[in-house]
C-alpha cells in the first residue's frame, strides 16, 4: 500500500547543502506496522514528511495506494493528508480553541467522513469519555496525546504517521498510549510507520527499519 522508491532530499545549508535521504527505497503492505529507527539528525522526520505530502522530495518515488504522492501538486497533496493519512506528532498539535471532542472529529469532519459511533467508540477506549467538553489546556500530557491519536484514526486513514508520538510522555504512559493506538490501528487495517527511538515500542511493531547516513538498513 505504500511504496518508497529511491528517495532523496537534500537541504542548503550555510555549509554547503546537506544530503538527508540518498535513494531511500522500501514498501509497506496493508495492515504492516513498522518502527523507523536513526540517530537524531538521520532523516526520520524528514522521511515521514515526504510520505505525508508536507514536503516535496528531490528525486524518486513515492506511492500510497492509488496515489503518487511525488506527482501530486500542492492541492492534491492536500486532498491525500485529508483523505487517506493521519498523521500524530510529538507536539500533539491540538486546536486550543476546540473542544476535546470537536478537536477529535476535526479531521473525519473535514474528510466528509465523521462517523459518530466510530467516534463514541474512539473516546472510550482513549479513555477520553468524561473529557469530551474540556480544552486541551486542561489535559494532561498523556490526555491530549490520545485526543491527536483519536483525531488521525477518526477518518479511518489507511496510512497513520507518527513522528515519535509518545516521545514527551513518561515511559509507562508512553507505552499505554502505544498500545491503545496500536490496537486501534489494527482494528481500523491501517498501515502504520512510526518513528521511535525506543528500541521497546520498536519491538511491538512486525518490521523494523534502521535510517543510517541517509540510507536505510533493517
Ligand atoms: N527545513 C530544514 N532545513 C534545513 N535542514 C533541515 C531541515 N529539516 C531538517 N534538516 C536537517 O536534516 C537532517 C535530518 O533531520 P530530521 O529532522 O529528518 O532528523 P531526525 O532523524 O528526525 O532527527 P530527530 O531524531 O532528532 O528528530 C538534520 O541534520 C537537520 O538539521
Amino acid at each position: 500500500m505504500l511504496s518508497v522508491d529511491t528517495l532523496s532530499k537534500t537541504y542548503p545549508g550555510e555549509a554547503g547543502p546537506t544530503a538527508v535521504l540518498k535513494g531511500v527505497s522500501f514498501g509497506l503492505d496493508d495492515g504492516d506496522t513498522m518502527a523507523l529507527q536513526g540517530e537524531s539528525g538521520s532523516g526520520k522526520s524528514t522521511l515521514l514528511h515526504l510520505i505525508g505530502g508536507l514536503d516535496r522530495a528531490d528525486s524518486g518515488r513515492i506511492v500510497i495506494g492509488e496515489d503518487e504522492v511525488t506527482a501530486l501538486d500542492d492541492r492534491g497533496r492536500a486532498r491525500l493528508r485529508r483523505d487517506s493519512v493521519g498523521i500524530v506528532f510529538q507536539q500533539f498539535n491540538l486546536i486550543p480553541s476546540l473542544t476535546v471532542a470537536d478537536n477529535l472529529a476535526f479531521q473525519a469532519r473535514l474528510a466528509g467522513r465523521r462517523d459518530t459511533d466510530w467516534d463514541a467508540r474512539l473516546t472510550e477506549r482513549l479513555g477520553l469519555a468524561d473529557h469530551g467538553k474540556k480544552y486541551p489546556e486542561q489535559l494532561s500530557g498523556g490526555q491530549q496525546q490520545r485526543v491527536a491519536i483519536g483525531r488521525a484514526l477518526a477518518a479511518k486513514p489507511r496510512l497513520v504517521l507518527a513522528d515519535e508520538p509518545t516521545g514527551n510522555l513518561d515511559e509507562d504512559t508512553g507505552e499505554r498510549v502505544l498500545d491503545l493506538m496500536l490496537d486501534l490501528v489494527r482494528e481500523t487495517g491501517a498501515t502504520l510507520l512510526m518513528v521511535t527511538h525506543s528500541a521497546q515500542l520498536a519491538a511491538r511493531m512486525n518490521r523494523r527499519l534502521y535510517l543510517e547516513r541517509g540510507a536505510l538498513s533493517g
